[in-house]
């Protein structure tokens, strides 16, 4: 039981490190600098799918008023919770049933909330791939503007990782941005439909979104898409709220301890290259 846990702790480190390695090459894009080798060589391997476009201005350089369209969303949780799932219920309204697990991916959407028209980025990781070369973070990382963390109504485990998760951004939030309101974040409680065998109570799942003042809700991506939209629309609400009041996205030494505080918790040590 515990090697499945450390596993599954190991699956969500690799999609936070993967999402942050993603945000230092957009990062380093921003700032115009050539890229490396190794970082060419990575970008061909990953292909367009996953690669970022750059905003042409630094990190740590408040939005442009453009920018505020641009909305970037990343999925937590741990193999198997339904992050795909979830997502692509809200991106086409379809459950589709099984998904690629092995590929990181990138979404976009056009979509319009509250009147404006929003450029939407999910990105959603694959928890699957080796971890020990992705804990690494040596660059500055600017790139989701909210997080949706997923777990299985019906997998003690992943609500465990679930909560892992929320403490890791919180803290990585605390450190870096002590004057700046918490990163915008919902739970969802996926696979409702598996009620007849649930481990985790919907009472519990409520009371650590409550912890975290965070949305909750339990859905079920094989049978609905209502619940699931409603709670994606609050946070985009949510994060344009967010980006409107941040003046100074200092995510520099933030993305750096979150990386290294989800080390610490899964045991995992950070490694130069
Ligand atoms: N019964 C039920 N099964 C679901 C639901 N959502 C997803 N599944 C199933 O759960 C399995 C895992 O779903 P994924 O969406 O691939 O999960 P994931 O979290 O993206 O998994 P990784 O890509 O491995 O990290 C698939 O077989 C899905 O069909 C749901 O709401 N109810």
């Amino acid at each position: 039981m515990f090697k499945e846990d450390s596993q599954r702790g190991a699956a969500v480190c690799s999609a936070v490190a993967e999402l942050l390695s993603q945000g230092q090459r957009a990062a380093a894009e921003r700032r115009g600098r050539r890229r490396t080798g190794r970082e060419n060589k990575e970008e061909g391997r990953r292909g367009e799918e996953t690669r970022l476009r750059g905003k042409g201005q630094p990190p740590g350089c408040p939005r442009r008023c453009a920018d505020m369209n641009d909305i970037k969303l990343a999925l937590l949780g741990s193999r198997g919770a339904g992050k795909s799932a979830v997502l692509v219920r809200f991106l086409t309204k379809r459950f589709i049933g099984e998904y690629a697990s092995n590929t990181n991916s990138l979404y976009r959407k056009r979509l319009s909330i509250d009147g404006r028209q929003l450029n939407l980025e999910v990105f959603d990781p694959c928890s699957q791939q080796n971890v020990e070369s992705r804990c690494i973070l040596e660059e500055p990382v600017d790139w989701a503007d909210g997080f949706v963390v997923v777990y299985d109504i019906s997998d003690r485990l992943s609500f465990l990782n679930a909560k892992n998760v929320l403490c890791q951004i919180k803290e990585a939030r605390m450190e870096s941005c002590k004057s700046e309101a918490d990163v915008p974040v919902c739970l969802v409680g996926n696979k409702q439909d598996l009620c007849h065998v649930r481990q985790v109570s919907e009472d519990e799942g409520r009371s650590l979104a409550q912890e975290h003042k965070c949305p909750f809700q339990e859905v079920s991506a094989a049978e609905d898409h209502q619940e699931i939209s409603g709670l994606f629309t609050k946070l985009i609400r949510g994060v344009m709220e967010h980006l409107k009041h941040r003046t100074d996205r200092r995510r520099y030494s933030g993305s750096k301890s979150m990386v290294k505080l989800i080390n610490n918790v899964f045991g995992k040590r950070r490694k130069s290259v």
